[in-house]
């Protein structure tokens, strides 16, 4: 609705300006120090949720995919310099999270082929390519065919409707040699996702390690130096949802002495997990924040033609283990994703040029798709911060105070107007910060990016209704979409919403003819990983985290004075509905999903009900909004 708009602010021309200005970078922060490259490297991206466009409003994770295009191109090339093998990774969750992403259906369709231009030598598939059926058909007929033998999908299939039968979407292993000759076999494994559309089948954990295929894969006719397992699946072993804990211990029972190697996501951590003396996994956070770096030497392997310990850069010196007797070491990084950290791990000199024309033409994609899809068009002005984690529930510049008055206020069917109501949402529901200053189309996505509708049961006693809330929140949940049953709690955010520019390095950085130096340590992400806390690329201090939990409820149409109503309407989401139908009968009801129809029409979904409180409640201060000071779009735009 564009007339519902109110006016376009530049920031397409913000990427470009950030670009032309030294001063803005010489405000940002570096990393610690080189990175040690082993006899095999790896970069990984997961969770990248459509953020191509970087994150306009925090340089500290500004670099965009274009970015992304040269770094890696540098990195390819300086492995070939120093005769060892990189490897870029990528595991899954591409889309769900941001405007290039979501604003034109099916997701994906705009920004999947940005995304197409980093040479991944793996990738993955999400539990978010197969919640809606469109996209994931967008998987299997386009990104499967892009990438071929490298998109894994070993406990994957989709129906096939030129012959009705199940079909892996991708491949379910591969067997490849890298440039120097190690001999790796992979495999892609989707945690146990159980909120898949009905047209694709994910076949668990435990029973694909059963199968024939698998079976003859890790026992393969020809040698194995290593097992690459990835898979879009936490690392930690410990986490309920991850199945690597099997994975590992399968292909190790079957073969004691060949390396594993894993590369996790779907937890949105940074995280790096030991196995046993051979055997580690990294995980790499989520929404371009964060590019992982693993180094290893001491492959044991007959073909391996280039060095162990490069010439002229730190090594990897860590054993996975203090009793290791295998040779392997490792290295593990966390990075900025900011141009600044790019360029300092790319260039070595200060005449270096860090833009390749390809990474170049792929910034000028991404700033024509958002101009296409209109993606800075304003809905109006946020007056505060509002954050996911780093406030308690319910404080006043917690998201889900906002949440809850939103839906107070926009969530009504004209028709029932005047019955009370209790209107609920999973707190997963939201997925971002909302940030004071402009609220962009963008942001909408960036917030709150699904498009779950608005069901509801009418006419609930309010002795039932008014417990529902709470028994949601204490409840054992059995949320149909994912199993083994446990929603996760409101992923940890590293985002200090008063930090837009990058600080915190304590040494010196020369690139582009500017020399920068940082005093001072600030917000972001602190890690604490199997290797200890010196993960992170560049050291921040700690950003307050409150756990949050599963569920918020607003309500209207309460009486005002002081009585109670006998009766309410309780609304909540169909993405989890069976869930609130059986706490109604935890509570005493005898209600079944029969009783569930839909209080607005499935067109109005999560997606709606923020712009729409943005331009009844937010359009007054668009004239003023505080854009730049820290606050808004950098640079003043
Ligand atoms: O329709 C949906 C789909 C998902 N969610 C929330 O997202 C997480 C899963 O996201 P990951 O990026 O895979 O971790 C799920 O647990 C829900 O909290 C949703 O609200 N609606
Ligand atoms: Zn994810
Ligand atoms: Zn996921």
């Amino acid at each position: 609705c564009d007339s519902c708009y109110g006016p376009v602010d530049e920031v397409i021309h913000e990427r470009l300006v950030r670009r032309m200005q030294p001063e803005a970078q010489a405000a940002t922060t570096s990393p610690k120090g080189p990175l040690e490259w082993g006899q095999l490297n790896f970069l990984h991206t997961t969770d990248t949720h459509g953020w191509l466009e970087g994150h306009l409003k925090e340089q500290n994770y500004g670099a965009d995919w274009g970015d992304f295009v040269s770094f890696s191109r540098h990195m390819v090339q300086k492995a070939g310099n120093l005769a060892v093998d990189l490897l870029l990774i990528d595991t899954g969750d591409l889309h769900d999270g941001a405007g290039l992403s979501d604003a034109a259906p099916p997701n994906g369709v705009v920004s999947n082929p940005i995304f197409d231009n980093i040479n991944y030598d793996l990738l993955t598939i999400g539990n978010h390519e197969l919640y809606v059926t469109e996209i994931a058909y967008e998987h299997f007929y386009n990104f499967s065919r892009v990438w071929g033998d490298k998109y894994l999908t070993s406990n994957v299939q989709i129906i096939n409707p030129a012959t009705g039968n199940f079909e892996y979407i991708g491949k379910q292993y591969r067997y490849f040699t890298t440039d120097h000759g190690l001999r790796i076999m992979a495999f892609g494994v989707l945690y146990n996702f159980g909120g898949n559309s009905n047209v694709s089948k994910v076949i668990k954990a435990a029973d694909m390690v059963k199968q024939q295929w698998f079976i003859d894969a890790v026992n393969y006719t020809e040698p194995i130096d290593l097992f690459l397992v990835i898979g879009h699946n936490p690392i930690r072993r410990t986490d309920s949802s991850s199945t690597f804990g099997l994975l590992h211990d399968t292909i190790r029972a079957m073969r004691p002495t060949v390396p594993i190697q894993a590369f996790g996501g779907h937890s949105h951590i940074r995280d790096f997990q030991v196995y046993d003396d051979m055997s580690t996994g990294l995980e790499s956070g989520r929404y371009c924040e964060t590019l992982g770096w693993l180094s290893m030497s001491g492959i044991q392997s007959d073909t391996y033609t280039g060095l162990m310990n490069p010439r002229g850069v730190p090594n990897p010196t860590r054993k996975a283990t203090n009793t290791s007797t295998t040779g392997l070491v490792y290295s593990r990084r966390y990075l900025d994703w900011n141009r600044l950290t790019f360029e300092y791990h790319a260039t070595n000199s200060q005449d270096s040029t860090f833009d390749y024309h390809s990474g170049l033409r792929v910034t000028t994609d991404i700033t024509d798709a958002r101009k296409a899809l209109n993606l800075s068009a304003l809905y109006g002005c946020a007056p505060a911060t509002y954050c996911q984690s780093c406030q308690p529930f319910l404080a006043s510049s917690n998201i889900f105070s906002l949440v809850q008055t939103a839906l107070g206020a926009i969530v009504v069917n004209a028709s029932r107007a005047t019955i009370p109501r209790y209107v609920i949402v999973n707190t997963g529901s939201i997925r971002f910060n909302l940030v004071k200053g402009p609220f962009t189309y963008d942001d909408s996505f960036i917030v709150s990016p699904f498009t779950d509708a608005f069901q509801y049961i009418p006419n609930v006693p309010y002795a039932l209704a008014q417990n529902v809330i709470n028994s949601l929140n204490g409840a054992t949940l059995n949320d149909k979409r994912e199993f083994p049953g446990v929603m996760p709690q409101v992923k940890y955010s590293c985002i200090d919403p008063t930090i837009s520019l990058i600080s915190g390095y304590t040494g010196e950085l020369k690139s582009h003819g500017v020399t920068r130096r940082q005093t001072i340590v600030t917000p972001g992400y602190t890690t604490t990983d199997d290797f200890g806390t010196d993960g992170d690329d560049t050291p921040h201090s700690k950003i307050p985290s409150y756990s949050q939990p599963n569920y918020v409820a607003g309500n209207a149409s309460f009486p005002t004075d002081g009585t109670t109503p006998a009766t309410v309407d309780v609304v909540f989401l169909d993405y989890f509905a069976s869930t609130v139908v059986s706490v109604l009968n935890g509570l005493g009801g005898t209600y079944t999903t029969a009783d569930v129809s839909y209080y607005l029409p499935p067109s109005f979904t999560t997606q709606t009900y923020l712009p729409l409180y943005a331009q009844q409640y937010w359009q007054a201060n668009v004239p003023n909004c505080p854009v730049g000071q820290g606050v808004g779009y950098p640079n003043g735009k």
